[in-house]
């Protein structure tokens, strides 16, 4: 089942929480969207899930649209929302019971549902303990079962590895690999290790807007057509920044925190600054006491795009 969101928009108020945006998923992609806080993410997801309407703008699930068809649309998606809201007071047996029920799960098969998933999250050891009583990675691991109990077709995880341990997030990240093996994914992330370990494809959201979608691969690339430098000037009472950004091959300019007199310097597309950097030096009799370049990393790319 693919996923198509079209000039999708959401205000509180007269804030644009989401501005316009429009992206296609296909069946079978699990797809990382990544963006720093309040950039947009849950939004998105609660408009996707028909948990919230839109401002403006439609999300199509093949044929079913969010704008009228709403309940046909949460009975194909399985949603983990940001905060993993539980029923403590119940056992996981009986809340993955309970949840099949409201999901419309036939009697006949409930109880095969609550083993499968019980198996796939490895809920085993726990099954009879209250929800109160399990640990915080168990917790996510109940909200990935509820998530997946009437067995959609779209996956929708917000967060899903939050607060969990490093083991625990390895696990979780096989389980939703493994998913992504036969269902349409999308998960939210502000950690980059996660996005790049667990999806085919990457959408960076920032204030609203979709800034960049590629594969790791792709967004890595296209920033690598950049050089990154990082240089130290020695130059009493001079304005480095303004000098730097004034280069023709010069892109941007940023003072590198809690570091006195280094800047990264960011050349335009294919150029280097390193030779306009040195004659700058020179003609301005300052010293250059080093420049080093870099490798883009993904890191890079989510600053540059995000900052
Ligand atoms: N119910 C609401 N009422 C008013 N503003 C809201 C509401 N929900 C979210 N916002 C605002 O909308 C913006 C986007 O929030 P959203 O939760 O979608 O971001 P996010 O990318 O999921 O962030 P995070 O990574 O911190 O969870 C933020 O500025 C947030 O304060």
């Amino acid at each position: 089942m693919s996923i198509v969101v079209e000039n999708l928009t959401k205000k509180y108020g007269e804030q644009k929480a989401v501005n316009d945006i429009s992206f296609k998923i296909n069946t079978g992609e699990v797809v990382g969207f990544l963006g720093p806080n309040g950039a947009g993410k849950s939004t998105t997801m609660k408009m996707i899930t028909c948990y919230m309407a839109p401002t403006s703008g439609d999300v199509r699930l093949d044929e079913l649209s969010i704008l009228n068809e709403q309940e046909d649309i949460k009975k194909k998606i399985g949603y983990l929302p940001e905060n993993n809201p539980l029923y403590t007071d119940m056992a996981i047996v009986d809340y993955l019971r309970f949840c099949a029920e409201i999901q419309g799960v036939s009697k006949a098969k409930i109880p095969s549902r609550i083993g499968d998933m019980i198996d796939m999250c490895g809920l085993e050891r726990e099954r009879h303990k209250k929800i109160s009583e399990l640990s915080k990675g168990y917790r996510q691991r109940v909200g990935l079962a509820q998530a997946m109990i009437h067995d959609p077709e779209i996956l929708i995880l917000d967060e899903p590895t939050t607060g969990l341990d490093p083991n625990q997030i390895i696990e979780i990240r096989k389980l939703i690999k493994k998913l992504g093996k036969e269902k349409t994914v999308i998960l939210s992330s502000h950690i980059l290790s996660e996005v790049e370990a667990t999806c085919d494809r990457i959408l960076i959201i920032n204030r609203g807007r979709i800034v960049a979608d590629g594969t790791s691969d792709t967004l890595r690339s296209q920033a690598e057509g950049k050089e990154l430098l990082t240089v130290k000037i020695e130059a009493a009472d001079a304005d480095v920044k303004k000098a730097l950004l004034g280069l023709a091959s010069v892109e941007t300019v940023e003072p590198v925190e809690g570091k006195a007199g280094f800047f990264s310097v960011r050349s335009k597309p294919d150029v280097s600054s390193r030779k306009e950097v040195f004659d700058l030096c020179v003609s301005k009799k300052w010293y250059l006491l080093e420049m080093t370049g870099h490798e883009t990393k993904l890191e890079d790319v989510f600053r540059e795009l995000t900052n």
